[in-house]
């Protein structure tokens, strides 16, 4: 009677069965009941699944083209592949060819979706490809996954599970190390110089295209293809440049790494599925095995990093260097070549639009404000780094946004803070161990932090991200000498002597106790991605600028009261109300007086912002300090434009004389 309870025989615990009887109501297990009274330990209905895998499987839905694995595995493809192959297939043998070895005649085996489904795939059938016996290798026998075009939610666990350093932030971003080079490398930066690029592009003393031959170029490249066929997988995203439709540029990138990839999915302009289905080839190619070094005996190395454009082969090799920014400047410089011969200009800025209708440029070097300025709450962005301006309008190049993070703030840049959450990629910065919580003030890593969100995390970008002609041209310094006025007019001359300067300041260390400003000259506010002469560029803006009567205005983000270390950096509320001014159109009805020495238009009241500090010399106590390092800059301006003052800008003689004149007259 084991069970009952009751056997105990000095009764110290007894309850009789009867009781536990009349407790619970009895349980009916004869066979034959209906299935309504078989007791279940829940209410929930039946289920599908008998086994934990087929439960895992019911886990996943079939989706749409960009979700890499269909299911029980992928299709494996070599560069020939059946009669009529399926889109994916498509797809692959695509990947194939711009994977293929320039000696060997086939491109390697490619396996849709993750290694680690490798059980489920070893069972495709292959098509057996005609490699001649000479030419199997034990590359040629491999596979390599393909990871094509992955969502942000895919592309997040890649990371996690196989990128060191790799963690979700409190706001549901995705923290990632760039390596050893939190920056771009320019020095590293090369060039095919062939029969054509030799005449068209800009080279020699002040050009950003340091030489490289073809040959190179193509030991480079095989070492980036057998770098990358020799992993397990390889992440390739297919994607799209300039919101025009006219002019837009298909792109393919070729990358190891999950933080490559998701990168370049919020910076490129996102396909949609069909448009991804008939995709087909691209019209550039970049081959991302940075996590590889280059060979310093190959020549032309000067380090272990090379960045390499062949502009002829339409493909890009970076070697050395897992710093993402050097795909998305790469392009841009692409896009420099490529848009000016369809008479499209290129340019460095940032845009936003106003609820009428008014466009303005916001051009300035890194760290100058074209990202924070764009980014404003009363305005549609329409991009924050990179544009065109064609007979048509303003288009965006990118499809995300690219802003630095140090000492970013939520009171002050409410719109990028909130842009931080789950998608969006944040480089190198620290954050608390336990909650996630990043710290935006901690430079440890470095300075250069960096958050890349799809535009369309900015509440008021506008989606499709074109406009019509600017109104207001805003060249952003961040004059670190605190000698330029806050907010100044230009005239067009003025306009492009200061957009061919290309003129900002910055403090060159962190370090303790006060360093020098450092001045920078960049032609066009970007000469590390420009391809052509600055003046060809300048040319085409002041044509444009001139037909539709845009306005120029020269804005320093930078220093008041002082150089570096004795005055301070202009706030950026006041930055905004002069923004604010240019757009309203409130400052072209203003009154002006001139500056001495660079002959600036300075406005006698902009709402909202202390006169005091409008005429940089009233807000210097040292008077004499103030005209010293006015003149010290001027210097450096006229020192710069030296080698600009033998060229003509465009077919205007008299334009060209004008812009000379319009530097500092000392
Ligand atoms: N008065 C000001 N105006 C603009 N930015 C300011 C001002 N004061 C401080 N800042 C800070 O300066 C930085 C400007 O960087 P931003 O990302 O806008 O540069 P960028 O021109 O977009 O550079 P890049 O081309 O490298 O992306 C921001 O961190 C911003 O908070
Ligand atoms: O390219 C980068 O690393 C960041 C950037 O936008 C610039 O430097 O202009
Ligand atoms: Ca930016
Ligand atoms: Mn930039």
């Amino acid at each position: 009677m084991a069970g009952n309870g009751n056997e105990n025989a000095d009764g110290d615990f007894s309850f009789s069965a009867a009781a536990a009887r009349d407790a619970l109501p009895r349980i009916t297990t004869e066979k034959g009941a209906k299935s309504a009274d078989v007791c279940h330990d829940d209410t929930a209905p039946r289920v599908n699944f008998q086994t934990i895998d087929e439960l895992h499987s019911l886990q996943k839905k079939r989706s749409a083209p960009t979700t890499p694995l269909k299911e029980g595995g992928g299709v494996v493809m070599g560069t020939s592949g059946p009669t009529t192959p399926s889109s994916g297939e498509t797809m692959l043998q695509s990947v194939s060819a711009s994977l293929a070895s320039l000696t060997r005649e086939t491109g390697p085996k490619l396996i849709r979706g993750d290694p680690t489904s490798a059980a489920k795939v070893a069972h495709v059938p292959h098509t057996p490809t005609s490699v001649p016996a000479a030419d199997v290798s034990d590359s040629g026998l491999k596979f390599t996954h393909i990871l094509h075009n992955l969502s942000p939610a895919e592309l997040y666990e890649q990371a996690i599970k196989y990128e060191k350093g790799s963690f979700v932030t409190s706001t549901g971003a995705l923290a990632t190390l760039s390596g050893a080079k939190t920056g771009r490398s320019p020095k590293d930066k090369r060039v095919v110089k062939d029969e054509t690029t030799a005449s068209e592009l800009w080279w020699g003393k002040g050009s950003p295209n340091i030489e490289m031959d073809e040959q190179t170029f193509l030991v480079n490249r095989e070492r980036a293809v057998d770098y990358l066929n020799s992993l397990d997988k390889v992440f390739v995203n297919d994607q799209y440049l300039n919101w025009d439709p006219e002019n837009r540029i298909k792109v393919r990138i070729v990358s190891a790494r999950a933080y490559h990839s998701l990168f370049m999915h919020n910076m490129c302009i996102r396909p949609t599925p069909e448009e991804l289905e008939n995709f087909g080839t691209p019209d550039f190619t970049i081959y991302n095995a940075g996590k590889f070094p280059c060979n310093r005996y190959t020549h032309y190395m000067t380090s272990s990093t090379s960045v390499d454009i062949n502009l002829g082969r339409r493909e890009m090799v970076i070697l050395g260097t897992q710093y993402a920014g050097e795909m998305k400047k790469g392009l841009f410089g692409v896009m420099h070549y490529l848009m000016p011969k369809r008479k499209i200009l290129s340019l460095h800025s940032g845009c936003n639009m106003g609820k009428e209708g008014d466009v303005a440029l916001f051009f300035g070097l890194s760290g100058t404000g074209k990202t924070t300025l764009s980014t404003d709450h009363n305005r549609y962005l329409i991009g924050d780094d990179e544009h065109c301006w064609s007979d048509a309008g303003v288009s965006n190049i990118e499809g995300g946004c690219y802003a630095k993070c140090i000492d970013l703030s939520r009171e002050k840049e409410p719109d990028i803070w909130n842009a931080i959450k789950f998608g969006t990629v944040l480089e190198n910065v620290v954050f608390d161990e336990h909650t996630r919580e990043v710290d935006y003030n901690d430079k440890s890593v470095t300075e250069n932090t960096r958050a890349a969100y799809p535009i369309e995390y900015i509440p008021n970008s506008k989606i499709p991200c074109v406009g019509p002609h600017p109104k207001n041209v805003i060249l952003l310094a961040c004059d670190a000498f605190g000698v330029l006025p806050p907010i100044s007019k230009l005239d067009l001359a003025q306009t492009m002597y200061h957009f061919i300067s290309g003129y900002t300041a910055l403090v060159a260390g962190t370090e303790e106790g006060v360093k020098e400003p450092r001045a920078t000259f960049s032609a066009c506010f970007g000469a590390a991605f420009i391809m052509l002469h600055p003046t060809k560029y300048a040319a085409m803006l002041a044509e444009k600028m001139q037909a539709q009567g845009a306005t120029g205005w020269l804005v320093n983000t930078g220093w008041s009261g002082g150089s570096y270390g004795a005055g301070s950096r202009i706030k950026l509320a006041y930055t905004r109300k002069i923004i604010d001014a240019i757009h309203s159109g409130s400052l072209l009805n203003a009154t002006y007086h001139k500056t001495e020495i660079f002959g600036l238009e300075i406005p006698n009241e902009v709402e909202g912002v202390p006169y005091e500090i409008l005429e940089p010399m009233n807000a210097w106590e040292d008077k004499e300090a103030y005209k010293d390092t006015l003149l010290k800059l001027a210097g450096l301006f006229r020192n710069n434009f030296e080698t600009f003052t033998s060229h003509k800008i465009g077919d205007d003689g008299k334009l060209t004389e004008e812009i000379l004149a319009a530097g500092p007259n000392f």
